[in-house]
């Protein structure tokens, strides 16, 4: 089995739920994802870091983040995932509100000013979290090099990234989850 369908069948068994929900963006849909009872997993987490790197293996970068909470461990995981093939990833976290006291940053962790960094979330609907995490980086002066996500729910994400004049891409497509 590769990592790839290892990854899949982990988020068959784990994360897909079917039934009436209300997304973040406010719509209505048939299933929800919930990729977070994936990427923080002990198993199905490394494998995260695996797939994900290979995805995303030819481009330029030197830090991996997105918008808390979701984007996390997928970073954290992409992290390990170099480390263990001994190369290296910083990870940056993106605050949905700057913090009020301490050092008030919205952008916590590695500095991205700039640097060449890849944007990532756990699964994209319309697009509006990854873009958020854009948004925030640009501002603090680093260059984001694409937006990758590990499971796209064909929802107009990809789209919405391509108008945002950026790559966009994905590990898992709903055709590989049955949905
Ligand atoms: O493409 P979008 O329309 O932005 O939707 C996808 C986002 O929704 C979920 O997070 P949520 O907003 O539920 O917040 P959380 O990560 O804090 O759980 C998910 O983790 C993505 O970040
Ligand atoms: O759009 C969302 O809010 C969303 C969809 C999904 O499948 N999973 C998730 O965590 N969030």
């Amino acid at each position: 089995m590769t990592d790839r369908t290892e990854l899949i069948s982990h988020i068959g068994n784990l994360a897909v739920v079917r039934g009436k929900v209300t997304l973040s963006s406010g719509k209505e849909a048939d299933y929800y994802v919930d990729m977070r009872r994936v990427t923080l997993d002990g198993v199905a987490s490394p494998i995260v870091g695996r797939v994900m790197n290979e995805l995303v293996a030819d481009l330029d970068f030197d830090a991996v983040g997105g918008l808390t909470l979701g984007a996390d461990p997928v970073a954290t995981a992409m992290l390990h995932a170099k480390a263990a093939s001994g190369g290296r990833l910083d990870v940056f976290v993106v605050r949905k509100e700057a913090k009020a006291h301490g050092l008030q940053r919205r952008i916590e962790g590695t500095d991205v000013a700039g640097r060449r960094v890849l944007v990532v979330e756990d699964t994209s609907t319309t697009g509006g979290s990854a873009l958020t995490a854009v948004e925030a980086v640009r501002e603090a002066g680093g260059t984001v090099v694409a937006v990758a996500v590990v499971v796209d729910r064909a929802t107009g994400a990809a789209e919405r990234v391509a108008e945002a004049g950026l790559e966009y891409r994905f590990a898992v497509g709903l055709e590989d989850l049955g949905l």
